[in-house]
């Protein structure tokens, strides 16, 4: 955990500060109580409580009443009714830690003055993430049912609780005349997630699903639904109750919390099942833990446990201190960590191929989210876990990062290890780990569809195939609608098929054919470069291609050395090519997908053979132009053959012009040149240069 920030120095500072706290926690306990709809994590709101309450402690002068450590809650809604209390709806004190719950028995010890052998009995069970509510029975008939509120004033939800079979409306005879039963409102992990699917159903079949109202966890489900106007809407959720305490009664028919929560259950009310009394704190420890590991298979959330003083003679000497009781404490859970179950490990993979192992587990409620899916990085970090779908893990998030596996409990290393796939589950090529490499990559790169809209655009792209007019969302669009699998499909494509794509579209589609078409015999570095082959850039492309002169060689090549050393060494001994660019290529011409995708591509283009264009001469690196008519030469042989001595072609004679190449009937731009001072030649001149050139 990060630590704090250092606390304020002056009194203004803390003013300050404590002011800010006080408007952004009143926000939020809005945004939460009032409006079910939390727009911040439970783990971040109560990190602004703790700061509050830290710089309260240091600046004690500072306090005010009505400050939010002070307060329970938030305003009651307006649509329902208000009515006060007849006894307030407290809060708890919270304890994270066993030294804090020790220190809670400590200075309950101090305050009842207790003689060091008396036992200090306690009840545990655990919190139920739900909101409270208060049923009050008068001559055993259910007549009232409040929300908490602001602890002081509730909100009406009789109505609304009337529709929940866990609540009994009367009570037996042996019940008390005025008897208030308190407890939480909650709705299942299940029941959560119907809901939420049912409101998308419904937002979509009005045609409105981006405004669907979803809830952020069960918490704010239960609130939602029971605090309705109309009742009817809360009929149709599937809202629970266990009762946990009391409020206002005439009679108490116990003398320990136990016996009462015992006499709750005989009346028809729901109390938690891991309920018990304990002896001394040690015990309850105990029994926080169990609660703690069977937490996500629980079939409602939980955020700690909840331990209660059993001696009601002892709980009334305690009485209150602000918002909270003094003969109870919630434990709570580490706000951003919890146990669960490793269902499976899937394997997604990426738009670049990369293989990520990803977690799915039993949904578990982490910091106020619900949590299904946690990332396992590589086959390194399932190494190091050891886990194995089945496992019990403990999951942590934080902030807004991708939740982590940060410890395997049912770790055990005689067991064989969970096997990395070694095909890719979306084409089925090989996957690949190169050396030194942590990531595991699927090598059907021609072929995958993770990979395809990617490699698609890549190979189209400027430094590659550069086909005009197909850009990267024509590619997306195309391989959407099903027209693009593989690059050889580009060349496939018929104006049948795209006329329909747009309005008006003939002249568009004329020109993207014709820009496809004008590829068939590609540059063949522009080619191999084109193909994407890991590792295997420009510059590599040019060398390999230097090397072995055509594309088809290198295949040949690259599958030769797949089992020949002889093989292998030839490609290595190309300038700046190691061992790692040779095993991206032999690795990619050994997968058959692979394999398939390139006779496919090579019945539909033929690229060049690749012209060394480095050749020395007296134009290399200088600006030619060429006009008049040439007689022994087209002007585009006459071009190729400059360039291929590295020389600049440009169609207009400038003050950069070194060179102008004369045929016959040339006009004004060899006027101009001779203006200008440019050296001028004819055809024959021109053939001595190219004939000289090493
Ligand atoms: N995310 C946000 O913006 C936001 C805003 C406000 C509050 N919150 C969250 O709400 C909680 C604070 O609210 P709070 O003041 O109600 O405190 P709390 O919910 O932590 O604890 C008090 C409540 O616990 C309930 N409870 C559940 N099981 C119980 C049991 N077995 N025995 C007794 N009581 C039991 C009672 O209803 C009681 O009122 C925190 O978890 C906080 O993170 C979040
Ligand atoms: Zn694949």
């Amino acid at each position: 955990m990060a630590t704090d920030p250092a606390l304020p120095q002056t009194d203004e500072e803390a003013a300050a500060e404590l002011a800010r706290l006080a408007a952004e926690i009143a926000h939020h306990n809005r945004a939460y109580h009032t409006d079910d709809a939390p727009e911040i994590s439970d783990a971040a709101y109560d990190a602004l409580v703790r700061r509050n309450l830290a710089i309260e402690a240091a600046f004690p002068q500072l306090a005010h009443s009505d400050s939010p450590s002070a307060q329970v809650g938030a305003a009651p809604a307006t649509h329902l009714a208000k009515v006060a209390h007849a006894r307030p709806m407290l809060s708890l004190d919270n304890a994270f830690s066993d030294e804090e719950v020790a220190e809670f028995v400590q200075r309950i010890r101090r305050f009842l003055s207790l003689a060091e052998d008396e036992a200090v009995a306690l009840t545990a069970e655990p919190k139920i993430d739900g909101l409270s509510c208060s049923l009050r029975y008068e001559d055993r008939r259910l007549v009232r049912a409040l929300t908490r509120g602001d602890g002081t004033t509730g909100e009406d939800v009789t109505a609304n609780v009337a529709t929940i079979a866990d609540i009994p409306q009367a009570l037996p005879a042996d019940a008390p005349e005025i008897f208030e039963v308190r407890g939480e409102v909650y709705m299942e992990k299940q029941a959560f997630a119907e809901l939420n699917a049912r409101l998308l159903a419904q937002a979509e079949a009005a045609g409105d699903a981006a405004k669907a109202r979803r809830f952020a966890n069960p918490r704010n489900a239960a609130a939602g639904s029971l605090r309705q106007k109309d009742a009817g809407v809360t009929a149709q959720r599937p809202l629970r109750f266990l009762a946990h305490g009391w409020g206002e009664t005439s009679d108490l028919p116990g003398a320990t919390q136990a016996e009462i929560v015992a006499k709750l259950r005989a009346w028809g009310f729901p109390i938690a099942e891991a309920f018990a009394r304990f002896d001394d704190a040690q015990a309850a420890l105990d029994r926080y833990r169990a609660i703690e590991a069977e937490r996500a298979d629980l079939p409602f959330d939980i955020d700690g446990v909840v331990y209660k003083i059993d001696r009601l003679d002892w709980q009334a000497r305690l009485g209150f201190v602000g918002r909270a009781p003094r003969w109870a404490l919630a434990h709570k859970f580490p706000a951003e960590r919890a146990q669960t179950t490793l269902n499976a490990i899937d394997i997604q993979v990426g738009r670049t191929g990369k293989l990520t192992p990803v977690a799915r587990l039993e949904p578990v409620t982490v910091g106020g989210v619900v949590v299904t899916n946690a990332t396992l990085h590589n086959a390194d970090e399932i190494a190091r876990l050891g886990v194995n779908p089945g496992d019990r893990v403990v999951i942590q998030r934080a902030g807004d990062v991708i939740p982590q596996i940060v410890e395997n409990l049912s770790r055990d290393d005689a067991r064989a290890p969970w096997r990395f796939p070694t095909h890719c589950p979306e084409c089925g090529s090989d996957a690949v780990r190169e050396e030194g490499e942590v990531d595991i990559r699927c090598s059907g790169g021609l072929v995958c569809p993770a990979q395809r809209t990617e490699r698609l655009k890549h190979f189209a792209s400027r430094g590659a195939l550069d086909i005009e007019g197909l850009g990267a969302q024509q590619i997306e669009d195309f391989v959407t609608d099903g027209l693009l699998h593989t690059p050889a499909d580009i060349f496939r494509l018929t104006q049948a098929q795209l006329l329909p794509r747009k309005k008006d579209g003939k002249v568009w589609a004329a020109n993207l054919l014709r820009s496809i078409e004008a590829k068939r015999a590609p540059d063949p570095v522009r080619f191999l470069f084109g193909l994407g082959i890991r590792h295997v850039g420009s510059i590599t492309a040019r060398e390999l291609l230097k090397a072995f002169g055509t594309v088809q060689a290198i295949a040949q090549v690259a599958t030769r050395a797949h089992d020949d050393e002889a093989a292998r060494a030839e490609i290595e001994a190309v300038e700046g090519i190691g061992p790692i660019v040779t095993q991206a290529l032999i690795a990619f011409f050994a997968e058959a997908h692979n394999r398939e995708a390139w006779d496919d591509l090579l019945s539909e283009v033929a690229p060049e053979p690749f012209v060394q264009v480095q050749r020395t001469s007296e134009v290399s690196g200088k600006t030619v132009v060429f006009t008049g008519t040439l007689e022994t030469l087209s002007r585009d042989e006459a071009k190729a053959q400059a360039e291929a001595l590295g020389a600049r072609v440009s169609g207009s004679v400038s003050a950069k012009t070194d060179l102008l190449v004369a045929g016959a009937a040339a006009g004004s731009k060899r006027k101009k040149a001779e203006e200008a001072g440019v050296r001028v030649v004819d055809e024959a001149g021109w053939l001595a240069i190219v004939a000289a050139a090493g």
